[in-house]
């Protein structure tokens, strides 16, 4: 094992979206040891990319060598497991993906409990409970430190607002809060400047609003049974992992994505959105800070539009994360 100032392990390294989010990850100064773990291709990936002129070495570890990848390690990003194919929902990939996670993150619990945990595998919704409830039952879980990347939602909200609007810049950052499937994925386009919502007709808001709730089933439709959206979800991936890095290691302060965590990460922020909602996971804008989630940035007023978006993903992720808990709680290993 390479021991470096920051370890940052990739779980489906070798995969679709696992490749080009390894890469991507490569060109970053801040990490020194780039650990790429899969169950099968790993080491090729990581031959490939340690000729990489830059700082950071890369090692690859097989299927029975996830405890040296993630040994001591700063951050954990997870995009392993089996992805959608047409016709299916994001839930439909929880009886394969939920175990998976499981014990990934039973790997954390014993390997680097300290670490920040990147959940990209799907349904976040229910994958970034199971990871919280697994570290919980260890005793070692902050929930400062879990985050489900939904960024790839933000990242769409952006570029197909400025396909709408040119007024909005594609780089501008959109805030999308709730979680990460269909319905409950609620982009808050009100919050654009220019007045961009009020130059869409209620027609026109809605097409967008779908757009990107739906994004994610534009691209499984076009790869026709070839996978998800990989590409696109390895450059969201990276930049709110190198968000995450910049603010705990670093030392940027400022730095604001939308991400799905558990609200004790910010208990007092949150304390009367969870009283009246019920919910134990949000979608929302978090800024980071040394620990991890360093605030939750309280919703702003919403829409009328976006309220009744609201109410419907509040009553989807209940049942999404009521799903992921007891896949833990009901079925305690330990
Ligand atoms: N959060 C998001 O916005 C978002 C976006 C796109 C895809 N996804 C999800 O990401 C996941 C991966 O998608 P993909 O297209 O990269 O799939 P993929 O099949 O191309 O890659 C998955 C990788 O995970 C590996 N793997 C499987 N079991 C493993 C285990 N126990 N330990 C380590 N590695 C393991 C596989 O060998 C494979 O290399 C899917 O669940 C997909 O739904 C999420
Ligand atoms: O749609 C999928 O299944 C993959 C991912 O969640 C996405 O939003 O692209």
């Amino acid at each position: 094992m390479v021991k470096g100032k920051l370890e940052l392990v990739i779980c489906g390294a070798a995969g679709g979206i696992g490749q080009p989010l390894s890469l991507l990850l490569k060109q970053s100064d801040l990490i020194s040891h780039l650990a790429l773990f899969d169950v099968v291709n790993a080491p090729g990936v990581a031959a490939d990319l340690s000729h990489i002129n830059t700082k950071s070495t890369v090692t690859g570890h097989g299927k029975d060598q996830m405890d040296e990848a993630m040994k001591g390690a700063h951050t954990v990003v997870i995009p392993a497991g089996v992805p959608r194919k047409p016709g299916m929902s994001r839930d439909d990939l929880f009886k394969i993906n939920a175990g998976i996670v499981r014990d990934l993150a039973e790997g954390v619990a014993k390997n680097c409990p300290g670490a920040n945990v990147l959940v990209i595998s799907n349904p976040v919704n229910s994958t970034v409970p199971i990871v919280c409830e697994v570290l919980k039952q260890h005793g070692v879980f902050n929930p400062r430190k879990v985050f489900g990347v939904s960024t790839l939602d933000a990242v769409r909200a952006s570029r197909f607002s400025f396909e709408t609007n040119s007024s909005i810049p594609p780089s501008s950052r959109v805030t999308v809060v709730g979680g990460h499937s269909g319905t409950t994925i609620v982009p808050l386009l009100s919050q654009l400047p220019n007045n961009f919502v009020g130059s869409l007709s209620k027609e026109e808001l809605e097409k967008l609003t779908y757009r990107i709730q739906f994004g994610g089933d534009e691209v499984v439709k076009a790869k026709d049974g070839a996978g998800s959206a990989t590409l696109s979800m390895a450059f969201a991936g990276a930049r709110f992992t190198l968000a995450v890095l910049q603010a705990t290691v670093g030392g940027k302060t400022g730095l604001i994505e939308s991400t799905y965590v558990n609200l004790a990460a910010d208990a007092d922020a949150t304390r009367e959105f969870k009283a009246k909602t019920g919910l134990e996971y949000f979608a929302q804008d978090v800024e980071f800070g040394p620990e991890g989630v360093q605030r939750i940035v309280p919703l702003p007023t919403l829409s009328a539009y976006e309220q009744g978006l609201l109410e419907v993903a509040v009553k989807e992720l209940k049942v999404n994360i009521t799903k992921g808990t007891a896949f833990i709680t009901d079925n305690s290993k330990i």
